[in-house]
């Protein structure tokens, strides 16, 4: 059991046997480590590997949504699974670094959408090693975010999963969670030929915004194509397509993408989407390739969810992204293995 010490340094646990400190796990198993325990706050020092930050921004939503409420959720449920990928047969000892969340402004949300771009910015230049996960928040979340990180990084290839193609005109309103890409776009951070989008869903979107994104040179993977191929041939078509053209990739994951039996904490839910398991494959075989160095979750709304199933898959995602990335330094770069 783990000793309890007061902030004056007495032992508790040793003049009262059965005590434990409030808040501590219920139980714990000598041969198991949490995913929580991988886990550190960031002391300021250079982040090598991968970081969590915070995004909670969720008033751009263009339906109700409490994803600002996610970034803590997530946290939490780091410690609902250990660290053991049996199919690998690997313990993950990388670190993650907790940056916590971006400061939002309650009203302003481009102010807010502003201090996105600036963090995400300012924690590129100064730890060129860090891998950023930005935990949203809704998807309008990924515009600042990605705009921060080409700044730093330069040509950004973008892999998005989704239902929706969120290349919504910003005339009807915005910038909202549907209309990121189209902010990337417009504003000139990337060309449509830098953005692939895979598991784009029927009855979930427009033939103009699906007109305007082959114009301007979008690749699309419609559910069906994700159904008829392997997602091995989607992805590594998909690398092929931006390896040449970008010096980094990142990806954007909604999780809407999925089904909505296996996400049912997102506020856009439906039928016909992707299934768990292959979203968790796709972004393994993603996380094995040494350009992809940033990801986002975005979209999940816990006052929703059931049982959070929806936020445990984006623990999942972060894990089965680590597990790829420590798989990968094993073989190659060694960057993440103490
Ligand atoms: N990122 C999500 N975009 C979707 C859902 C918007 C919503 O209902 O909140 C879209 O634009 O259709
Ligand atoms: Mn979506
Ligand atoms: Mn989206």
């Amino acid at each position: 059991m783990e000793k309890w010490y007061t902030k004056e340094g007495i032992c508790v646990t040793e003049q009262f046997e059965y005590l434990k400190k409030a808040g501590s796990s219920k139980f714990t198993d000598r041969h198991i480590k949490k995913a929580a325990d991988l886990l550190e706050h960031w002391n300021g020092k250079q982040i090598e590997g991968a970081a969590l930050i915070g995004a909670p921004l969720s008033k751009p939503s263009i339906s109700h949504s409490g994803a600002s409420f996610t970034p803590n959720v997530i946290r939490n449920l780091l410690q609902s699974y250990t660290t053991y990928a049996i199919d690998e047969n690997i313990n993950l000892n990388n670190t993650i670094v907790d940056c916590g969340d971006i400061y939002m402004h309650v009203t302003d949300l481009i102010q807010s959408q502003n201090r996105i771009k600036k963090t995400m910015e300012e924690l590129c230049t100064t730890n060129p090693q860090m891998i950023p996960i930005l935990l949203g928040g809704d998807h309008s979340v990924s515009y600042p975010s990605i705009e921060g990180f080409s700044k730093v990084k330069g040509k950004v290839g973008i892999i998005q999963f989704d239902a929706h193609h969120d290349l919504r005109n910003l005339k009807d309103g915005g910038p909202s969670n549907g209309t990121p890409f189209r902010s990337l776009i417009e504003s000139g951070v990337i060309k449509g030929d830098q953005l692939v989008q895979i598991g784009i869903r029927n009855f979930s979107n427009s033939q103009v915004y699906r007109e305007y994104a082959e114009k301007q040179g979008v690749t699309i993977y419609t559910m069906k194509d994700v159904r008829n191929q392997s997602i091995q041939a989607i992805i590594n078509d998909s690398i092929e397509q931006l390896k040449n053209k970008v010096d980094i990739i990142y990806i954007s994951v909604d999780m809407d993408v999925l089904d909505q039996t296996f996400a049912p904490g997102c506020p856009a839910i439906g039928p016909g989407g992707m299934d768990s398991y292959t979203l968790l494959e796709a972004i393994q075989l993603l996380g094995e390739e040494n350009l992809v160095q940033g990801m986002d979750i975005v979209e999940i709304d816990p006052t929703l969810d059931f049982r959070d199933m929806t936020s445990r898959v984006a623990v999942h995602v972060i894990l089965s992204f680590l597990l790829s990335k420590s798989n990968k330094n094993k073989k190659h770069i060694n960057q993440f293995t103490k």
